[in-house]
């Protein structure tokens, strides 16, 4: 298996005209690689290689701070927003049989004026970069949302109608910048990696990766290293969507392994994890009745704490 690569460059965030035929043929590409395969490299998306330097580099200076600046945003500190903040190494557990993630990470879920930033100085610019690149995917994913509606032949506005409050408190929408230190393979516990297998929850993920890493696995079992391509966004589809759509749509599972011995970079990424509202009930759209509905709220909050060794 290989992961498709797609030219967006007709539906890109900069084009406001495209034709009737343009959006069949990635109606069509896209069709194939979500059924088929769960995930896509998409190019000429409209968000730029140095739009995403950006962000992560501001990231990086957040993360490379004592943690006692960071204690203040910590994850689960936020009212009425279980999933916003910073997550410190090794508290998440994406496969809860392994010990904790070598990760680092932020996340934020609503861009409520209310809520408080990092701003210290070097960090001056944390909200602005983040709170732009969230507006940037958050148009991208209701882009694609519409492509996959019509890709099965649904009103096109089906999946883009439950995704009307992404950035607010009533969406668990979430982006989330990680950071992977670099690892000293004496210190790392056994069976530890820096993200644990998993499928993520939602609609969809857009990824965006500083270097190789991620490993995708493929219908048939294996798992194969996704490439790192500059100015291209990693798309899968997540759980929610396959039970929304009978598995017509694919989620695909995929994990970080800890980097070769001697390798002693450090990892970017950035994860933008689409949902529905928390109140939209899903059903399965065939009218299949597959699976039982659920809300999209209750269906997120068994899955965290799943990773969060509640329950
Ligand atoms: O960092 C990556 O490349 C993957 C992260 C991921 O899969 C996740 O946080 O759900
Ligand atoms: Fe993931």
């Amino acid at each position: 298996m290989s992961i498709p690569v797609v030219d967006f460059g007709a539906y890109s965030l900069s084009e406001t005209d495209v034709t009737e035929e343009q959006l069949h043929s990635l109606v069509q590409e896209l069709k194939t690689a979500f059924t088929q395969v769960g995930v896509v490299l998409l190019k000429n998306t409209g968000i730029t290689e140095e739009e995403v330097d950006h962000v992560m580099d501001i990231s990086k200076t957040f993360f490379l701070q004592p943690d006692e600046l960071k204690q203040p945003f910590l994850r689960g500190s936020f009212t009425n927003l279980p999933n916003h903040g910073w997550v410190p190494l090794e508290t998440e557990r994406l496969n809860p049989r392994r010990p904790g993630d070598l990760k680092e990470a932020f996340n934020i879920v609503s861009l409520h004026p209310d809520i408080k930033w990092p701003s210290s100085d070097p960090v001056q610019e944390f909200r602005d970069v983040l709170t732009s690149f969230y507006l940037r995917c958050k148009v991208l994913s209701l882009r694609v949302l519409r492509v996959m509606a019509l890709s099965l032949g649904l009103d096109p506005e089906v999946f883009l109608n439950a995704h009307s409050l992404i950035g607010t408190d009533k969406n668990g929408t979430t982006l989330r910048s990680l950071c992977y230190p670099p690892v000293e393979r004496d210190k790392a516990k056994e069976g530890q990696v820096r993200c644990g297998e998993h499928s993520d929850y939602g609609s969809i993920t857009l990824l965006f990766q500083s270097c190789e890493g991620l490993q995708v696995r493929s219908q048939s079992g294996e798992f194969i290293n996704a490439p790192a391509i500059r100015g291209t966004v990693l798309i899968n589809i997540a759980d929610l969507m396959q039970r929304w759509t009978s598995d017509q749509f694919v989620s695909v599972r995929h994990r970080v392994l800890l980097p070769p011995v001697g390798d002693s970079s450090t990892r970017q990424s950035l994860a933008f994890f689409v949902h529905p509202e928390d109140d939209v009930l899903i059903t399965c759209c065939d009218g299949a009745n597959k699976y039982p509905p659920i809300t999209a709220g209750d269906y997120l909050m068994e899955r965290f704490n799943q990773s969060y060794g509640q329950n």
